[in-house]
């Protein structure tokens, strides 16, 4: 038996593969929320949201769609927080939760913290769940199960806002952790955007290569290429905000990867095979770990 809805009115801001598949949780086990009201800036996305049925209201305004709302979640590109929360900060009712899905926290408690009245309780929140997938069709309802959801909220949060926004995520079937966000932003820089930054790198080395030699290098890419190109087809608008976002944190371990990179270019010049060896046993050694972790 369901319990009663964590929340009365959930709004939705933004409504693609997380704003989706958090909406189509709720819709499967009722328990949180019992209506959602389903934000996006595309009338395309709009319409589609309504085909699919799987909000019960649909706003094309951010402020009408926060209207009586007891929580709302961005789950729009960070890049568009700050637009976002200026929007709906006059319409947000006292007592209403603020939550995010963002990939990058430091620049959501500066883009939105100071916005919001007071009040309104405001708690970052980022499932550690996605795809490459973007868009109205892309969500899941079991997208986060057994997934992290990492909270980051500001000294002097509303301790029962937080613990209700930590509820939220584990009734979408995922383990909660709260941390800092400055710490957040360099363990996602180095377990996620470094990784999207080299996959995207690397497709557009091999395009360019096609390009200047004038022959076929795709067409023999093998699995591992393959396996690279899955999280490069990601969405360019989200992930061009997580790298802006995520600037110096990114950076730093951009900086840590190619020191790394330039140690290993150096042990195959010198042909240093022991070096070589023991990078490519620790690539092992982490698949192994995330497998024991279930996160791979
Ligand atoms: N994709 C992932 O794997 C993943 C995982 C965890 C967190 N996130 C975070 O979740 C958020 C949403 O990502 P997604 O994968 O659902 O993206 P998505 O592209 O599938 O959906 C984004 C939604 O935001 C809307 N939108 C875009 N620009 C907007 C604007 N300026 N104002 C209002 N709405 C706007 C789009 O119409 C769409 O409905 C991002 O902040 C992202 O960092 C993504
Ligand atoms: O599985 C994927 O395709 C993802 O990229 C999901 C992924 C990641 O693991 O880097 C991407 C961005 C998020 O903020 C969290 C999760």
């Amino acid at each position: 038996m369901a319990e009663q809805p964590l929340f009365r009115r959930v709004a939705l801001l933004g409504f693609g593969l997380i704003g989706g598949s958090i909406a189509r949780r709720a819709r499967q086990t009722g328990d949180i929320a019992a209506e959602i009201v389903a934000n996006a800036r595309s009338e395309a996305t709009l319409a589609r949201v309504r085909e699919l049925g799987i909000a019960d209201r649909v706003e094309a305004d951010p402020a009408r769609a926060v209207e009586g709302a007891d929580c709302v979640i961005l789950c729009a590109p960070v890049g568009a927080y700050a637009e976002l929360a200026q929007a709906i900060a006059p319409h947000l009712a006292p007592g209403c939760i603020v939550t995010d899905v963002g990939s990058t926290k430091q620049s959501v408690l500066r883009d939105v913290g100071p916005l919001l009245p007071e009040g309104v309780h405001f708690v970052p929140a980022h499932p550690l769940a996605g795809t490459e997938y973007s868009g109205p069709d892309s969500g899941f309802a079991t997208l986060f199960e057994g997934r992290w959801c990492l909270l980051t909220p500001p000294p002097g949060a509303d301790e029962a806002a937080v613990e209700k926004v930590a509820e939220l995520w584990r009734r979408c079937g995922s383990m909660v952790e709260t941390m800092e966000a400055a710490h957040h932003d360099r363990v996602l820089a180095i377990v996620s955007h470094l990784p999207h930054l080299i996959a995207f790198t690397i497709c557009g080395t091999a395009d360019d290569l096609e390009g200047e030699s004038r022959q076929q290098v795709l067409q023999f890419a093998a699995s591992g290429f393959r396996d690279f190109t899955r999280i490069a087809a990601s969405d360019p608008v989200m992930w061009r905000d997580v790298f802006l976002n995520n600037r110096e944190a990114l950076l730093e371990m951009l900086a840590r990867f190619t020191e790394d990179a330039q140690a290993m270019a150096r042990a195959v010049r010198w042909g240093d095979a022991a070096y070589i060896e023991d990078k490519i046993r620790r690539g092992r050694i982490i698949r192994r770990s995330l497998i024991e972790l279930k996160q791979a």
